[in-house]
């Protein structure tokens, strides 16, 4: 009772649009490998989602109870025919909102925070002013019980409290239409009886709920409005839960006495008496044991009636779908977003210490590392073969510690990145401008700490401009193993990601001029070589020490002859005289923009892909 009295009260600061979906000859086709003829995942379902009402699509595995969620959702489009509509809406899809199975959430925020930057991604400043959207949260949070949890980090919330503060997030821009797929699953019974009960008071204010459900408890169905059950792709039956065991007598199955009708519903369309199918799916047709057979019949809208109801019973008003809502709720402009993004971004480097603080400390202690191991040897003459070495340990250490993590950013994000576009909080490409604009100067840093302290401990020449030629080379390096790591990471799973990873930097290791000289190879070995980005690096890094007019270096007393004592011979030596360090660090500008725009597509695709 408390519970709807707050939920009505959050939602007199925003009414909620009535929408209708209905569809109808619904035919799903998929592509099946090596098999001649596509299988048909759904066939020919029709059925009516009313707005004000919760709906559970209910079956067997394998029923195509999530084909049909996705294509409503519009997550499938390709192999669909038949006719949707919600209800006068242009654009559905914006209406709706889709809550998945897994609860997903950034570990290092709390449940406010998380609201809040949920609530400006969704609301702009102007539609609601900031106290406004703190006071909607409060009442959100609180209707839905998680008002002692505000200050909790999300990975410590219990499964209960993660599905519903993914209800929560979701109820901040109230949307007409809510999709929740499984909402119940890993919920003890008290908990899910309380997730439905609450889906059932926000669907009692004007919403179209629907969420995909296994096996009620006899309390749980009882709280749906409408029972859409589905089997082998038909639909089974679409009425109301108390009429269930009258309809499967209709056909000749009986429900023994004190049986739960979500068990017995089950047990039917899984087969266990017999295969209904046939007589089920004709009998799905019949109006009589539609749960909307009256509205049907009657000549104003299904929505207009409940409106009525609803403002008859309850005292809550559900405008018609002609009438445009109460209240206007725009979302911020897409820069606002990228900058809120941008935030969050900032905010998660700063938390997850493992990411930065670890990072910085390895880079430090590795640059003294080696910096040790080489000692002097960029002004000792004797040692300028083992200083060429160095220049290929930094590239490859820099490569190596960057292009790993690259492949591991995505897959560890992609289901919140997946909820959260979809949900309209934000567009991909802000999303994936944010993580460059945010990773960029992260990856410059670590670099440059590295590179100044491997430089001085390596006793390379004191002089600016090879300095800052040098640092910007394993700027520009690091950039472009990120760039390749995330195109991995989004065509990849972690697990390949990692391993073609490692093999393709073997490979721009061999090809990268140290362990085969450029000028020993051929022709076409070189022409390959051009690919490898640790070419250009360990190029530029050797041409910004030893091009310009290098003076020699030194040779200790105690060596009789310093064969790389002068620079030229030095780049002759290793086929980099003709090297030009302009153009190798614009190519490797341009791979990271090859790699980057190519991440960006794959990203979307997978993020699209179901
Ligand atoms: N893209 C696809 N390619 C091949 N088969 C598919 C595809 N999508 C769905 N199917 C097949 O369609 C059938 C229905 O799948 P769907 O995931 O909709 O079932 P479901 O009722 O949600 O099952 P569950 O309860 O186990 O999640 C399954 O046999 C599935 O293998």
């Amino acid at each position: 009772m408390e519970l709807e009295m707050e939920t009505t009260k959050m939602l007199k600061a925003n009414a909620v649009r009535c929408i209708d979906i209905e569809f109808e000859d619904l035919t799903y086709q998929v592509t099946v490998p090596k098999q001649k003829e596509k299988k048909t995942v759904l066939k020919g379902i029709s059925g009516t989602f009313r707005s004000g009402e919760l709906t559970a699509i209910m079956g067997p595995s394998g029923a195509g109870k999530s084909s049909l969620m996705n294509i409503l959702t519009g997550f499938t489009k390709n192999g669909v025919t038949g006719n949707i509509k919600f209800g006068s809406a242009a654009k559905a899809r914006k209406l709706c909102c889709y809550i998945m199975q897994d609860d997903h959430f950034y570990s290092w925020f709390t449940v406010e925070e998380t609201m809040m930057l949920a609530a400006s991604l969704k609301i702009s400043n102007n539609s609601m002013p900031i106290r406004d959207r703190k006071l909607l949260i409060d009442q959100i949070l609180d209707t839905l019980k998680l008002t002692k949890t505000k200050h909790t980090r999300c990975s410590r919330l219990s499964g209960g409290q993660k599905k519903r503060l993914s209800i929560a997030l979701e109820l901040i821009d109230n949307p007409a239409v809510l999709f929740l797929d499984e909402p119940t699953t890993g919920l003890d019974s008290s908990t899910s009886f309380d997730t439905i009960k609450l889906l059932q008071t926000l669907a009692s204010q004007g919403r179209t709920i629907v969420c995909t459900i296994h096996q009620p408890s006899s309390n749980i169905y009882s709280l749906f409005n409408q029972i859409y059950v589905m089997s082998k792709g038909y639909c089974s039956y679409q009425g109301t839960p108390d009429r269930t065991v009258d309809y499967f007598k209709s056909v000749g199955l009986e429900c023994p006495p004190y049986h739960n009708p979500a068990d017995f519903l089950l047990e039917c369309v899984n087969g266990d008496f017999g295969d209904y199918t046939s007589a089920l799916t004709e009998a799905a047709k019949k109006p009589e044991w539609r749960h909307d057979y009256d509205r049907s019949r009657s000549a104003i809208t299904a929505s207009e009636k409940i409106s009525e109801a609803l403002s008859a019973t309850n005292g809550k008003h559900c405008p018609s779908q002609q009438t445009p809502t109460s209240s206007h709720i725009y979302p911020p402009p897409e820069w606002m977003r990228l900058w809120l993004l941008i935030g969050r971004c900032h905010v998660q480097i700063f938390r997850d210490w493992s990411l930065t603080h670890i990072k910085l400390l390895m880079h430090i202690l590795c640059a003294i590392l080696i910096g040790l191991l080489f000692g002097d040897s960029g002004s000792n003459a004797d040692k300028q073969l083992s200083n060429f070495g160095s220049f290929l340990v930094h590239s490859l250490y820099l490569w190596y510690t960057t292009i790993m993590p690259g492949v591991l950013r995505f897959p560890q994000e992609i289901a919140i990145i997946k909820k959260e576009s979809f949900n309209n909080w934000y567009k991909l490409r802000t999303y994936y401008l944010a993580t460059l604009i945010t990773s960029t100067p992260v990856h410059i840093i670590l670099s440059s700490v590295y590179m100044t302290i491997a430089y001085v401990m390596t006793d390379q020449p004191l002089e600016l401009d090879r300095f800052v030629k040098m640092i910007l080379t394993s700027m520009i390096l690091t950039v472009c193993a990120d760039g390749l790591g995330i195109f991995l990471g989004t065509i990849l799973n972690p697990v390949n990601g990692t391993f073609v990873g490692a093999v393709a930097t073997c490979f721009m290791l061999i090809f990268s001029g140290f362990l085969i000289f450029l000028n020993h190879m051929s022709d076409f070995m070189r022409m390959i070589s051009y690919v490898s980005p640790i070419r250009y690096g360990l190029e530029n890094m050797v041409l910004a020490m030893y091009s310009n007019n290098r003076q020699d270096t030194i040779c200790p007393d105690d060596v009789l002859y310093c064969h790389f004592k002068n620079a030229a011979t030095v780049l002759k030596s290793f086929g980099m005289e003709n090297g030009n360090y302009g153009m190798n660090l614009t190519i490797l500008v341009v791979q990271i923009l090859f790699y980057k725009s190519c991440a960006y597509f794959t990203l979307r695709r997978q993020v699209k892909r179901q």
